[in-house]
């Protein structure tokens, strides 16, 4: 049996695959945890990687590699190959002025003509602006950029050598400075960002391309374009629920949204992967929880217990500032509260409808950019609890399949990797776990009322 490891370096864990290149059965796998914070160096990267690797039995009897992982984080190395500073994350909002500056110099509708994005502070451009304006000297010593799933590979690779950078579409359509269309970097406007173009971006490698490492080392992908590829590619809308909340599909074209809201990223099968991305999903849970003094079970099942609509308590999750709409410094509330429905289980209740609500504007968004919203699959940690699964289509209002639980991104990226032994246009065809489908009658005043409750942000 020959074997291929995925793996998915995500915002809050590492986490290993090891699967049968042929049918992609799971033969083993690991995880490890990442450290808190928006700022993180990369060498807890590299040793929750070892850690993981560990935790599955290792990388000695498999064929090829590939690593996926969180998007944008910007990874700056000297000439050294030193890294010049801690990343920025994805989540990280401290260039949202960056942003507005890079937004207003060419104006939105040009941005999304060119690069199929508006800036907004996830994207590793304003965080480049970021870092000329505010840390000259870090700026200056940059020798290369990368992200997060490029510095991993070329970690394994092991050369040091900054000419062995390697990136793949996906990722790089996310950096701001990509165009997906003629799969070209655009040095003026890395120029705008940073002051200057003569830095090395990794080379961008075709989807089933590859590279000697102490095995084959894939060219990696952005994680949603490997959960896109874990989950078997299809026609429904892929909804994750990790640390950020994602709504996404496989297109032919690029999106061009000027309101920035969809970003058109590209896929990592040469195609494309309009994508709308909250800043608060999962965790939003985990802070319900906390705050009621329950565990995620628990509340789940407060959720549950509750009425759809909470009697009126309409959560605005916007606990790390938000980016779609891109509000960087939000903060979240409860609104609608009421000595008579002031009750654990309506939290609870509109903790779920909250973080599902902020998702459902993504999806709004993606069928004004021509996606067909007939059904949703949901992955992602938060995709375990019963009572998103169950509220998921009531907030929607389509049918919900949520595929067995699983490393969706490190599956798509062994796959990746399989298909760096096949070859050919298209990745192995792998048999996918069975599926469960969740349908309910939707409630229009959930939507509604999380309108007037947000739109009072966008008012300030
Ligand atoms: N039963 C559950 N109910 C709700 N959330 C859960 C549950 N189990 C795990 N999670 C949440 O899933 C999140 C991790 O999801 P994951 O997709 O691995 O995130 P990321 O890819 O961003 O690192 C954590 O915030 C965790 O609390
Ligand atoms: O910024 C985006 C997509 O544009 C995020 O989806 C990141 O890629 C982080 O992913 P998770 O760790 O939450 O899966």
């Amino acid at each position: 049996m020959t074997l291929v490891a995925g793996i998915d370096s995500s915002t809050q864990s590492c986490k290993v695959v090891v699967r049968d290149a042929e049918t992609g059965r799971l033969v083993r796998e690991g995880r490890a945890a990442h450290p808190d914070g928006t700022e993180v160096h990369p060498s807890h990267w590299w040793s929750a990687l070892q850690d993981a690797l560990a935790d599955a039995g290792g990388l000695d009897d498999v064929a090829a590699v590939s690593v996926a992982g969180q998007q944008h984080g910007m990874v700056c190395l000297d000439e050294d190959g030193e890294v010049v500073r801690e990343a920025l994350l994805w989540n990280d909002t401290r260039s949202a002025a960056a942003a507005a500056a890079l937004t207003d110099e060419l104006g939105a509708a040009e941005w999304a003509a060119r690069i199929g994005l508006v800036p907004v502070a996830s994207f590793t451009i304003t965080k480049l602006r970021w870092l000329a304006q505010h840390e000259p000297a870090n700026a200056k010593r940059t020798a290369a950029v990368c992200l997060p799933h490029d510095w991993l590979t070329w970690r394994l690779r092991g050369t040091g050598d900054l000419a062995d950078l390697v990136t793949d579409r996906s990722d790089a359509s996310g950096t701001g400075y990509f165009d997906s269309v003629t799969n070209s970097y655009v040095p003026d406007l890395v120029s705008l960002a940073l002051g200057r173009s003569d830095v090395v971006l990794p080379q961008v490698l075709g989807p089933a391309e590859w590279r000697d490492g102490p095995s084959r080392l894939a060219a990696g992908a952005g994680d949603n374009a490997a959960a896109m590829l874990g989950v078997g590619g299809g026609t429904d809308i892929l909804v994750s629920l990790g640390t950020s909340g994602v709504v996404t599909a496989t297109s032919d074209v690029r999106a061009q949204d000027p309101s920035g809201i969809v970003a058109g990223f590209a896929d990592a099968t040469g195609r494309y992967l309009p994508l709308a991305c909250t800043l608060n999903a999962a965790r939003v849970l985990d802070a319900t929880a906390r705050m009621l003094g329950v565990d995620l079970t628990k509340l789940s099942e407060l959720a549950l217990s509750a009425k759809p609509g909470a009697e009126g308590v309409v959560m605005v999750p916007y606990l790390e500032g938000e980016r779609t709409p891109n509000l960087p410094d939000a903060t979240g509330a409860l609104h609608g509260l009421t000595l008579a429905n002031a009750t654990p289980a309506n939290i609870a209740r509109a903790a779920v409808e909250g973080m599902l609500c902020g998702l459902a504007v993504g999806l709004d968004a993606l069928a004004e950019q021509g996606a067909d919203v007939t059904g949703v699959r949901l992955v992602g940690g938060a995709a375990v609890s019963p009572a998103v699964r169950e509220i998921a289509p009531v907030v929607f209002g389509v049918p919900v399949t949520v595929p067995a639980p699983g490393e969706y991104v490190a599956d798509g990226a062994a796959r990746q990797a399989a298909w760096t032994l096949t070859g050919g246009a298209t990745p192995p065809e792998w048999t996918l776990a069975d599926s469960t489908r969740y349908a309910a009658e939707a409630v229009p005043e959930i939507r509604a009322r999380y309108g007037d409750a947000a739109r009072k942000y966008l008012n300030r």
